[in-house]
């Protein structure tokens, strides 16, 4: 794809960095006298990115597990574009369901209409196809006999891997048999000896280090995809704080988690940590050891299917004025997430993650709602292990319409699991380390600041998103990824979308304009579909242009 470059003098581009001043402009809300009072304000923000992208290393926790084969799989056929045979026909590696491999952004408007480019082109991203793994699993089946035993991958396709993944041996892991399901105890033969958690959180910064060292990598990101574990208490003298965590691990305290010395470990090594599954990883003494460390942590448990697509329904209800009142969530699945969530305490983490996910849009509408109101929400997960990874999602939405009405909308939906969570957890890690290398400054501060170690700009991945203390969690998943897709916007100088195409809609406009514009619609679609299918792993611009024009702005 031709390069994205933003002319204005508002950007400037050296080798090192891109630097731009941008104004930001949000709305500021009164109640007053009786009244609500908007007042329109504007700040200005200088952001800089640095333009070198690192050799990323990825170790991901549970890396024997259905995903982390998956993914890391994936990212092998996609570098060595592998094809295999199927009873469809043949098929290609590609990163669907990944945005910053698959999607496009809406980058401005041409001569003939809106421009498209690749989402992960609107900054200098990591290809996953670059990307090293590494990782622990308390299971010692190498990363062959994994993507085997996950059922996930077709077989032509595992054949074709087996020779590049069965080198991949997971590193030993901390097994803390009272967090997760007693089923988990017979794959637990990879396991760091003892008891003693200080000894363990060592042993996890020096395979860090090591890892590291030995792939002679810029950076490396720690990401969790083991298994759900249930919640951990949170009191004071326990983990209240980052000294009484450190005293609680040195004591090697029952109440720790493993989750929890995975990201104690990642902070300590300066390391970015990511939690993919629903547990209280991020008790308050590691958000105060990040907050200290300024190093990222984000979470929690992937937004992968049944759970994104409530996101964006619910909101499209309450959006238009219908008022849901009740929403059944059930889905049945036969992998081993499916069997260690068949354990009341397991599932319980994954309820909550679930069930949280309406509470923005429901309170966003007070027409609807009243104060505290609800829909009756009913989340259900069934272990049914003849499906496999192929997780069944059954929902039922039903609203209260107009006069009394009702309207119920039921959804079936199924799909392996580990396909919809693997290119999430591409994404979680590239888009993580993009703002790793992303600073800003408000006018007349001296020095750059980093986003705050609680990345909530990674919401969108996320089903039950860690905000900073005191700052709204938002779940509807088009408002997740305008934040996303803003912020890197103003990272290149440029305004966020606002879809108002007001040039679109003068009385004024002369007719043949608006006569060229519906010939040239016709014209551009009919390019955009054909680029679309002849580039289906390349990052062509998706331009508006009949030509392969270069996408200048
Ligand atoms: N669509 C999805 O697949 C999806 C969506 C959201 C969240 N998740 C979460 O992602 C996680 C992984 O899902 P999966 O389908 O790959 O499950 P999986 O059971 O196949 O993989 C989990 C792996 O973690 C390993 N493990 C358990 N405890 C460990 C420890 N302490 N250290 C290292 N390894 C450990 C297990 O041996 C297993 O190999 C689960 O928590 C699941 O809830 C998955
Ligand atoms: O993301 P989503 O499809 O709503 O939720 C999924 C659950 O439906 C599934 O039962 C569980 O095993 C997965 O880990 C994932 O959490």
């Amino acid at each position: 794809m031709a390069e994205l470059h933003v002319q204005s003098p508002k950007v400037k581009y050296s080798d090192e960095y891109i630097d731009t001043d941008y104004t930001y402009q949000t709305t500021s809300v009164e109640f007053k006298n009786g009244k609500i009072e908007a007042t329109p304000k504007e700040s200005v923000y200088n952001f800089r990115t640095e333009r070198r992208v690192p050799k990323l290393g990825v170790m991901l926790v549970g890396w024997g597990g259905n995903n982390g084969s998956t993914v890391t799989a994936a990212v092998i056929a996609n570098r060595m574009k592998l094809s295999w045979n199927t009873k469809e026909g043949p098929q290609s590696a590609n990163y669907y369901g990944s945005i910053t491999q698959a999607s496009t952004a809406l980058l401005g408007t041409g001569e003939e209409g809106d421009v498209y480019v690749p989402f992960g082109k609107l900054l200098p991203m990591v290809n996953p196809n670059d990307i090293v793994f590494d990782g622990w699993d308390i299971s010692s089946l190498n990363l062959a006999d994994a993507m085997e035993r996950a059922k996930v991958l077709d077989y032509d396709l595992q054949r074709q891997l087996r020779p590049h993944l069965q080198q991949l041996q997971p590193r030993p892991s901390i097994y803390y048999p009272d967090f997760i399901a007693a089923n988990q105890e017979e794959r637990a033969n990879n396991v760091i000896p003892g008891t003693d958690k200080q000894q363990h959180l060592e042993q996890i910064r020096s395979d860090i280090r090591d890892f590291k060292a030995k792939n002679d990598l810029d950076k490396v990101i720690v990401l969790w995809t083991a298994n759900t574990e249930r919640f951990c208490e949170v009191k004071p003298g326990l983990n209240d704080t980052t000294d009484n965590l450190m005293r609680s691990i040195e004591a090697s305290h029952p109440e720790v988690s493993a989750s929890t010395v995975f990201a104690v470990a990642s902070i300590l090594e300066g390391v970015t940590y990511i939690n993919g599954s629903p547990q209280n990883t991020f008790v308050p003494g590691v958000i105060e050891l990040a907050e200290k460390k300024r190093v990222y942590i984000s979470g929690d448990d992937f937004k992968s299917g049944q759970t994104k697509i409530k996101s964006v329904l619910v909101d499209f209800l309450v959006s238009a004025g219908i008022k849901p009142t009740s929403i059944v969530s059930y889905n049945h699945l036969g992998n081993n997430d499916g069997m260690n969530l068949s354990a009341p305490q397991q599932f319980r983490s994954k309820e909550i993650s679930k069930s949280n996910v309406v509470d923005d849009m429901v309170e966003s509408n007070q027409l609807l709602y009243g104060p505290n109101e609800k829909p009756d929400h009913c989340v259900v997960i069934k272990y049914v292990p003849y499906v496999g990874d192929s997780k069944r999602a059954m929902d039922e939405y039903t609203s209260e319409i107009m006069m009394g009405g009702r309207n119920t909308i039921v959804l079936h939906n199924t799909c392996e699991d580990s396909l919809l969570a693997s290119p999430i957890i591409l994404d979680l890690v590239i888009l993580a380390e993009i703002c790793e290398r992303i600073t800003f400054r408000r006018e007349g501060c001296a020095d750059f600041e980093r986003f705050h170690c609680v990345l909530s700009l990674l919401s969108y991945l996320c089903k039950a998103p860690l905000v900073p203390s005191g700052t709204p969690v938002v779940n509807a998943l088009f408002r997740q990824k305008a934040c996303m897709e803003n912020i890197f916007r103003a990272c290149i100088g440029l305004a966020p979308t606002n879809h108002m195409l007001l040039e679109c809609k003068h009385e004024k406009m002369a007719k043949q304009q608006q006569h060229q514009q519906n010939g040239n619609t016709a014209a551009m679609l009919k390019k955009h579909i054909k680029d679309s299918v002849s580039s289906t792993n390349g990052h062509s611009a998706v331009a508006a242009t009949g030509s392969d024009s270069e996408v200048e702005k």
